[in-house]
């Protein structure tokens, strides 16, 4: 399994480095258009492999996509990210370009490869691919529900004061800071749902939490968050590398499941070797179903802005 990661910031250096940590791939290319800077970031992380305990070999690129041939699997994760007080819509303008080239390169080395796609606005960003490549559908992935859903667990232990192994629950919708669709009626503590633990006040406030759980990350450091992006990616990664059918939130271009068409927006996917492998349809409640229409609203208007 040969992965290539395009861009060698901070969330893609964080995917590489748990890519080798689980040592599943064989191979890792980082790429980035900055001299020297992913061959620093591959020799660098290639120094942990004895520490670390991992086989994987990691190389760098300064731009020189022939370096990523052959790739079974391509993480989009170049572009800039957002500033405290930004939206990720407002990155449009300068990623929109970067994606666009980024994945014709890709796939004119990589003709089968599955890309994943992380830069934002990312549902705007995997439909951009989508429209713009002839990959076939279920090999075009965008990565935003599995962080959100990450960051959903972790809000729920937080309440419910238990492990977050205990706990379990999944976020769909646009990954943006109104989009986000935390299906908090769903989500359980060990098979028996939060409701019976928590109150709605906050039940409610676990879900605000987690909808800007990216800016909260921001304000904080100054510039977006890359530990739990990083390990979402991988998680995706390995799910396709090891064809384990593991259930993931993922930005899929629907046609008419779950009353929608034309847009890629979070959903549960089974992901597996041949990347996205069925759409899941969940039943959702009359609210949730609405809220889903809204954040798809948001999305299209944002993909509105698109040059295509
Ligand atoms: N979908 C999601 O859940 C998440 C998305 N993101 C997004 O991921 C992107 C990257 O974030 P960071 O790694 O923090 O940014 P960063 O600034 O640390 O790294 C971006 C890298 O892309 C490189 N780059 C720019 N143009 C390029 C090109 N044409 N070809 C190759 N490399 C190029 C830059 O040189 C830089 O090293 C941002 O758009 C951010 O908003 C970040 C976290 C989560
Ligand atoms: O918040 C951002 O801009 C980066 C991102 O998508 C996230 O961490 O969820």
């Amino acid at each position: 399994m040969k992965v290539t990661v395009v861009g060698a910031g901070a969330v893609g250096a964080s995917c590489a480095e748990y890519i080798a940590i689980k040592d599943f791939a064989s191979e890792v290319v980082i790429l980035d258009i900055k001299e020297g800077f992913a061959e620093g970031k591959a020799m660098d992380l290639m120094q942990t492999a004895s520490l670390n305990g991992f086989d994987t070999k990691i190389t760098g690129s300064t731009n020189d996509y022939s370096k990523t041939a052959g790739s079974d699997v391509c993480v989009i994760t170049s572009g800039i990210p957002r500033k405290p007080g930004m939206t990720r819509e407002e990155l449009i303008g300068i990623n929109a370009g970067i994606v666009k080239m980024v994945s014709a390169n890709l796939i004119e080395h990589s003709p089968n490869t599955i890309i994943i796609v992380v830069s934002n606005p990312m549902d705007t960003m995997t439909y951009l691919v989508h429209k713009t490549t002839n990959l076939p559908k279920n090999r075009i992935i965008g990565m935003g529900g599995a962080l959100d859903s990450a960051r959903f667990k972790y809000r729920l232990a937080e309440a419910l004061g238990a492990p977050i192994s205990d706990v379990d629950g999944m976020v769909i919708g646009g990954h943006s800071d109104k989009g986000m669709v935390p299906l908090i009626g769903k989500a359980v503590r060990n098979s028996v749902v939060v409701s019976e633990f928590l109150s709605e006040e906050r039940m409610e406030q676990v879900v605000q939490d987690t909808k800007v759980g990216g800016a909260t990350l921001t304000g904080l450091l100054g510039t977006s968050a890359w530990y739990a992006p990083g390990a979402a990616v991988s998680a995706m990664v390995q799910a396709i590398a090891c064809d384990t059918k593991k259930i993931f939130p993922c930005s899929a271009l629907l046609d008419g499941e779950f009353g929608l068409n034309d847009l890629s927006i979070g959903v549960p996917c089974v992901l597996g070797a041949n990347g996205i492998e069925k759409i899941v349809e969940i039943s959702l409640t009359d609210a949730e179903k609405a809220k889903l229409s809204e954040s798809a609203v948001g999305v299209k208007a944002t993909n509105g802005l698109l040059e295509l």
